[in-house]
């Protein structure tokens, strides 16, 4: 139960009523009592109707369905949390399964190229490169005096959609409504941040419309300073800050990730978030096909963040579970632009050297042409698992979905690139093409398919199951820093709550209405492990649990009083 003194508001005493109601944290709309409208001189403002939250959400509700497109959908929901954001964190509570893929991918990706159309007000922070002098100045406005989790990015690989410039702001503020509605992250404490150093997407440089600096990409050097500074600023303003690192491009996002995570609480979403939920899936997947962890063979298809970043984490993995350190790296079949990667080869960046397959192992191979392919690897190595995160649409073809099928019972088959339009299979066709053999796991939500006849549920295999209780768990403990073995305690603590655990017939990973349930657990694996590396201050293993509930934001309307007041 709620201590009612603590959970009272407190209005600055100079706030008049209009600028309360204009104000999206404090307002509650058509929900503010009698005695609140007496006290604060709403009547008059607001229609005389009290309503409450349930109604509101209802009405809400009622027009957001009335719109024939999502991207309409995406500009409501943007609208009202930028108008109530009470509001509008119990409508996307109430109906995560329905506005999760309006708020978040694919929606969110349409969002972004509309950036600057919908652009209406002003939320996070927007830093770009002439005004790398005052960013200090720009983060100490006291609207972001709460600030505990920040997401940035840079906009150069939004989803798989490529450079979006400003419009990938579109990504921390959907991330961050993620962090409030699964994670229970307070939204007064969740900054989304965009780092403008240009674009070189030509399309938005010539849009009379966009909102963003209109000048090509700063690389190099000045690139690295810009991200220096913003960093010693945000250590300095808020030194127990939680940073993510989003949507980076290839180029940049191991090495930043390299030079921060020892000097403040980070983590690269792309890479870490997403190599603890494929990992996690994968253990689940387990269940299903019995081929043990150290039995897998893992064809990653893209390697690039997300696939190297998986690649490392299930190497762990296999190590964790007795796999000798280099059998567990020929596992591993990383298929980039070029085809396999092999020792030798031209351009391998650090973060993909771990993966590169010896020239004498692939000597005696069958292929198709001079580059190993895909197939050649597939009919060659006869993977156990594939996994997408390419951004290419269909590359998970019925040839190479079959040639899965010919060589596992249950192939393993996760077409994990984002947005829907960028995944490398339907679903449906994989389901189709593997005669209902494999086990599907996909970035962003497809339809269900059906299996002996009923509805099946297609597993959202999405760094969404991560990132919340990782930010949760992280803030609630006040950890230091964010490790790779946290990432695998959160892979673990997902793995532990799939049904297919139970039942092998069934879903890898819980529902997404289970999200928030999914982030207490996960928050608490990650807050112990971080109490176990001594990376935490003020709380034991024995209190994690409670500190993670204690944090918990939700979503309902508290009474308010006038500060300096005392009714
Ligand atoms: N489900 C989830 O939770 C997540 C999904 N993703 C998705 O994964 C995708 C990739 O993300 P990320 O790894 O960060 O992006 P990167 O750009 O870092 O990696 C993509 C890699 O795929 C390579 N690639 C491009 N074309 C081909 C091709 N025809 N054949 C083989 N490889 C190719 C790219 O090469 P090159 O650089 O030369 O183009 C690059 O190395 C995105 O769609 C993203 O949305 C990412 C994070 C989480
Ligand atoms: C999910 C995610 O982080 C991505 O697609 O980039
Ligand atoms: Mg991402």
């Amino acid at each position: 139960m709620a201590d009612p003194a603590k959970d009272t508001v407190c209005v600055p005493a100079a706030l008049s009523g209009y600028q309360i109601l204009c104000d999206p944290r404090l307002n509650k709309g058509t929900a503010f009592s009698d005695e609140e409208r007496d006290r604060f001189g709403l009547h008059g403002l607001l229609p005389p109707n009290v309503a409450t939250m349930d109604g509101q959400i209802a009405r809400r509700l009622t027009a957001l369905r009335s719109f024939s497109t999502d991207v309409e959908r995406y500009s409501f929901l943007r609208d009202l949390q930028d108008t109530n954001e009470t509001l509008f964190y119990g409508l996307l509570s109430n109906n995560v399964k329905e506005l999760l893929p309006i708020v978040y991918t694919p929606t969110v990706g349409a969002g972004c190229r509309h950036f600057s159309q919908l652009f209406r007000r002003p939320r996070g922070v927007f830093l770009s490169l002439p005004h790398r002098a005052h960013i200090r100045q720009i983060l100490a406005n006291p609207h972001f005096d709460r600030t505990e989790v920040i997401v940035v990015t840079d906009g150069e690989r939004i989803l798989g959609l490529g450079d979006q410039g400003v419009g990938g702001m579109g990504i921390p503020i959907g991330k961050l409504a993620l962090y409030t509605a699964c994670g229970g992250i307070a939204p007064a404490t969740a900054l989304p941040i965009f780092l403008d150093v240009g674009t070189d997407n030509e399309y938005i440089l010539k849009d009379p419309l966009y909102v963003g600096w209109r000048h090509s990409r700063v690389r190099g050097q000045e690139y690295d300073d810009f991200i220096e500074d913003f960093i010693a600023a945000v250590h300095e303003r808020w030194p127990h800050v939680m940073l993510q690192w989003e949507d980076f491009a290839k180029s940049n996002a191991t090495r930043l990730l390299e030079r921060y995570r020892d000097r403040l609480c980070t983590f690269n979403d792309d890479i870490q978030g997403t190599a603890a939920v494929a990992t996690g899936t994968l253990l689940s997947a387990i269940n299903v096909t019995g081929v043990p962890l150290t039995e897998q063979r893992i064809a990653v298809f893209g390697a690039g963040s997300a696939g190297c970043g998986i690649a490392a984490l299930i190497m762990a993995a296999m190590i964790d579970a007795g796999l000798p350190a280099r059998e567990a790296a020929r596992r591993f079949y990383l298929v980039d632009r070029d085809g396999l990667l092999l020792e030798g080869m031209p351009d391998i960046a650090s973060f993909q050297r771990p993966f590169l397959q010896p020239r004498d192992a692939v000597a005696s191979w069958q292929r198709s042409g001079d580059r190993i392919g895909l197939l050649d690897v597939i009919e060659n190595a006869k993977p156990t698992a594939l996994i997408g995160v390419s951004a290419q649409t269909n590359a998970f073809n019925e040839t190479v979905v079959r040639a899965m099928a010919a060589h596992n019972k249950h192939p393993i088959i996760f077409p994990l690139s984002n947005p829907v339009s960028c995944a490398e299979a339907d679903p449906a066709d994989v389901e189709r093409w593997s005669e209902g053999r494999a086990v599907i796991g996909t970035g962003s939500p497809f339809p269900p398919l059906m299996r002996g006849g009923e509805s099946f549920s297609v597993d959202q295999t999405n760094n969404s199951y991560i990132f919340p209780g990782v930010g949760l768990g992280a803030v609630a403990t006040q950890a230091a820093r964010i490790t790779d073995t946290m990432f695998m305690a959160a892979a673990k603590a997902l793995a532990e709550l799939s049904p297919a655990k139970r039942n092998p017939q069934a879903n890898l990973l819980p529902p997404v209405t289970a999200l928030r349930d999914v982030a207490i657990s996960i928050a608490v694996a990650v807050g112990k492990q971080a109490v176990a590396e001594g990376l935490t201050s003020g709380v034991t293993a024995d209190t994690v649990e409670a500190a993670v509930h204690a944090k918990m934001w939700t979503a309902r309307y508290r009474p308010y009083r006038r500060a300096g007041a005392n009714d």
